[in-house]
């Protein structure tokens, strides 16, 4: 279940005819990490399907059944998960390993502080490099323990208060990660947990609690909102389809706005307005992409996209824009060198405690490609030609799955193949997306080279 230590470095080569045809990406990661959490503490047996099976979620799961609750895989993307009831969580017998997951580490710090039961959280090496203050410093006004690293980094011992205080907590910048976490230890605690955030940021975790029996209000203020959440509530199972994952959809849509002679449809895709600022930026860009078949599927608006080869052009993305399109920022830079013009993304402090520091991972990326790109402050500045990216280089992914996959998109358009150093973090989040792009372009564009001797 575990990440392959080995790397697993890989090649991007053009496609003879561009990249076409009908495709499913991969069940959405927050919403998949969230169903297995509200399915461990709600009473009842709940049923997920097109759970996304990467290795984020996995070790959501993993970490959900050393909590006592009973995590089983029927089939593909087909789980069930016998909760504990709220509070009903037991204390794991050994340390949680949490590998990539910012999403998994945090929110189950949010779960831990409000269970009476001592747990110890662990990671590989980037999610050990990210902060955790973020979520154990308001956590900690519920009763909760934190002792962790320097700087308050993973590994980080947790031992949860048996009578939690209800919070009451402004979010000094927009993250769901953080929200989620209060929200989370709101539900042991008696009376309401009350969550301010700045602006906007994905609402799944308030969706779910809805749909599980909580009671939350969620009022606007300003670009924000308000959370309420009644404390305590029992939460009864509830079935979860989960839909493809907008941020997974980005990859093979991206490459076909700027690989010739590409249409893709991505059907089934999830589209929470809080998660498609980047489908509403490339429309800026003059993307040909469309919506079909809209629907609501398991409570979150899915359809089918649409992306179409074009001419795109430059764009000022604002940062008021950045939590509806937080992780896509690597991708649009792929479409923004291909594009006519120098694109600015502002704004992009967050992008820097992500998986790697994706400001500079991604100027990185499109440097080494040969596209000319400038840091100022926290803006990115992409300087496209409106033609195809020379290439020719390798990128170092550092341990970023997003990284690895907008480098090998790119490697779809540029003139010489892209190499990346480590594909194999592409697993944990989207595993199958070189079959999916190889199916796509009809030939083997994206490569495995020989992987590197194991040390
Ligand atoms: O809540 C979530 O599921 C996520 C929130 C975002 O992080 P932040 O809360 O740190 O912005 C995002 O980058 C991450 O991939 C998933
Ligand atoms: C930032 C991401 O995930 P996480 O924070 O869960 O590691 C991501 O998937 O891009």
């Amino acid at each position: 279940m575990g990440h392959d230590t080995n790397s697993r470095p890989l090649r991007a080569f053009r496609p003879p005819q561009g990249l076409t045809g009908r495709l499913r990406v991969a069940g959405d990661k927050s919403i998949s990490h969230r169903a297995l959490m509200f399915g461990a503490l709600a009473v009842g047996r709940t049923e997920i399907t097109g759970l996304l099976e990467g290795e984020d979620v996995l070790r959501t799961a993993a970490a959900m059944r050393a909590l006592g609750a009973t995590v089983e895989r029927l089939g593909e993307g087909h789980w069930i998960v016998a909760g504990r009831g709220v509070g009903g969580l037991t204390e794991p017998a050994d340390v949680l390993d949490m590998g990539n997951s910012g999403t998994a580490a945090r929110l189950i710090c949010g779960l831990l502080a409000g269970h009476p039961i001592f747990a110890v959280l662990t990671g590989d090496a980037s999610l050990r490099s990210r902060p955790m203050r973020r979520v154990t410093e308001p956590l900690a006004a519920s009763g909760a323990r934190f002792s962790g690293r320097a700087g308050g980094r993973l590994p980080l011992a947790v031992e949860g208060a048996a009578e939690p205080m209800p919070l009451d907590y402004t979010l000094p910048i927009a993250s769901a990660q953080v929200k989620s976490a209060v929200l989370l230890a709101g539900l042991c605690a008696r009376g309401v947990t009350r969550v301010v955030e700045p602006q906007a940021s994905r609402d799944h975790t308030e969706n779910m609690l809805r749909h599980f029996g909580a009671t939350v209000r969620v009022t606007p203020q300003g670009e924000g909102r308000v959370i309420e959440l009644d404390g305590q509530p029992e939460l009864v199972a509830a079935p979860v389809v989960v839909p493809g994952d907008p941020s997974s959809a980005a990859f093979p849509l991206v490459a076909a706005l700027i690989v010739p002679g590409s249409a893709v449809t991505v059907e089934g895709v999830g589209l929470n307005p809080l998660r498609t600022g980047l489908f509403a930026t490339l429309r800026n860009m003059g993307a040909d992409l469309s919506v079909a078949n809209e629907r609501t599927e398991g409570g979150e608006p899915v359809g089918d996209l649409t992306a179409r080869f074009g001419p795109l052009r430059a764009a000022d993305v604002p940062p008021e824009r950045v939590p509806s399109m937080v992780d896509e920022y690597p991708v649009l830079a792929v479409a923004a060198a291909c594009a006519a013009g120098t694109s600015r993304f502002r704004g992009l402090a967050e992008l820097r405690v992500k998986e790697s520091d994706r400001v500079a991972a991604t100027a990185a990326l499109l440097q080494a490609s040969g596209v000319r790109v400038e840091i100022e402050g926290d803006d990115l500045l992409v300087h496209g030609a409106g033609a195809p990216p020379p290439g020719g280089g390798t990128v170092v992914t550092r341990m970023d799955h997003r990284i690895a996959m907008s480098a090998l998109v790119l490697g779809l358009a540029a003139e010489r193949p892209v190499a990346v150093d480590d594909g194999s973090f592409i697993d944990t989040s989207f595993p199958g997306f070189a079959e999916l792009i190889n199916r796509a372009a009809g030939a083997d564009v994206l490569r495995r080279l020989n992987a590197a001797p194991t040390p």
